[in-house]
């Protein structure tokens, strides 16, 4: 049932506006039903052709909500058109049958539906000036209904609730909405941060094979690794290797296509996934990155050098393309650095 009810709204079980829609869709089908029953009764059992029509213009609506919800997947247009239905229908109870307390006491339903439905600032909205309209109609007939007359006391009590409830409502949906935010950003941050390297800022070995597993089709893909880097710690200290990484890390990203991805998969090895399918156009890519990397000033006066080695990889063979890729890469090494080698 659940997943019959994930493939209509279009969205997983676990999204948040699963429940949104599951309530908007609960609450069309019990209102049409309602609005079903009410037009069998004005027409079989008691003839009353001003609610009949009105029942059924709202149930043409709630069926133009509902194609919003399952068809559109606009749920937010079945959110405002459920609103209106309820608050219209609400007011036109009042409206025909005067001082018919069940009408009233519907009326009760708008700020709480409308701030749920609509958000806290265009609910609000609605409820005001809803409310507004109800008051002037109670205002102006009250003393004049039948049987009994309104009283300026039950108007106050009814003003006092509707504004308790909008108040409560308010407040409710707008925390739930703030800390709803704020988790989001909290788990956004947390994701960057799981796949974030922390010296290069670049993208982290876990990304970067996510990416691989995930990936629909071929992609090339190339390791590079800096030469002699041992060296340049021994010379210059681990904190100026740490420095060659961060603006290595900086040439990688001047030196790719927006489609491309570079990551750093450990150490002083590097990766970058390409979107280009070309081979020939990679070799240039590769020629360039060799070219650039060299022609750096790293500020620690002598040159830094990197071997690429580059392979076709698939997703269902990741380990035996990663593993090609190592090879390229020890190929170009044992080809005097500072060059590349493509996996056969
Ligand atoms: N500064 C710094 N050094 C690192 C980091 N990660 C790994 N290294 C160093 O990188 C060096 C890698 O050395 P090797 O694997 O022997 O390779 P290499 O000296 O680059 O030699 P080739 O790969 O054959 O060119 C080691 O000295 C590691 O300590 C890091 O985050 N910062």
């Amino acid at each position: 049932m659940v997943s019959l009810l994930e493939k209509w709204f279009g969205t997983q079980r676990t999204h948040p506006d699963f429940r949104f829609r599951g309530f908007l869709f609960s609450a069309l089908l019990f209102i049409s039903s309602s609005f079903v029953f009410f037009i069998y009764y004005n027409l079989v059992i008691d003839y009353f052709p001003p609610m009949l029509i009105a029942n059924s213009v709202s149930l043409f609506f709630c069926i133009i909500g509902g194609y919003y919800l399952l068809i559109k997947k606009r749920p937010k247009v079945a959110a405002t058109i459920l609103q209106l239905i309820v608050s219209i229908d609400t007011f036109i109870l009042i409206l025909i049958d005067g001082n018919e307390e069940f009408a009233l006491v519907f009326a009760f339903l708008t700020p709480v539906m409308g701030v749920f439905l609509l958000g806290y600032r265009n609910g609000s909205i609605l409820s005001l000036v809803y409310f507004a309209g109800i008051f002037y109609f109670c205002f102006t007939q009250m003393d004049t209904w039948q049987p009994e007359i309104f009283l300026p006391i039950s108007l106050i009590h009814f003003s006092f609730i509707y504004s308790l409830l909008l108040i409560v409502s308010f407040f409710y949906d707008s925390s739930r909405r703030k800390a709803y935010q704020m988790m989001e950003e909290t788990n956004r941050q947390l994701q960057e941060l799981a796949t974030t390297d922390v010296l290069t800022k670049l993208r982290n070995r876990r990304y970067m094979e996510d990416q691989l597993l995930n990936a629909i089709g071929n992609h090339y893909i190339a390791m590079l690794d800096v030469d002699d880097f041992k060296k340049v710690n021994d010379q210059f200290g681990h904190d100026q290797g740490d420095k060659v990484l961060i603006k290595l890390a900086e040439v990688l990203m001047h030196n790719i296509d927006l489609l491309d991805t570079v990551g750093r998969w450990g150490g002083e090895e590097f990766i970058i996934i390409f979107a280009e399918q070309n081979l020939a156009q990679l070799e240039e890519k590769l020629k360039q990155l060799n070219y650039s990397v060299a022609h750096t000033d790293f500020g620690i006066g002598r040159p830094i050098t990197i071997s690429i080695g580059l392979a076709n990889h698939y997703a269902n063979r990741h380990r035996d393309c990663i593993r090609a890729m190592d090879q390229a890469l020890y190929d170009a090494k044992a080809n005097g650095k500072n060059t590349y080698s493509i996996a056969s």
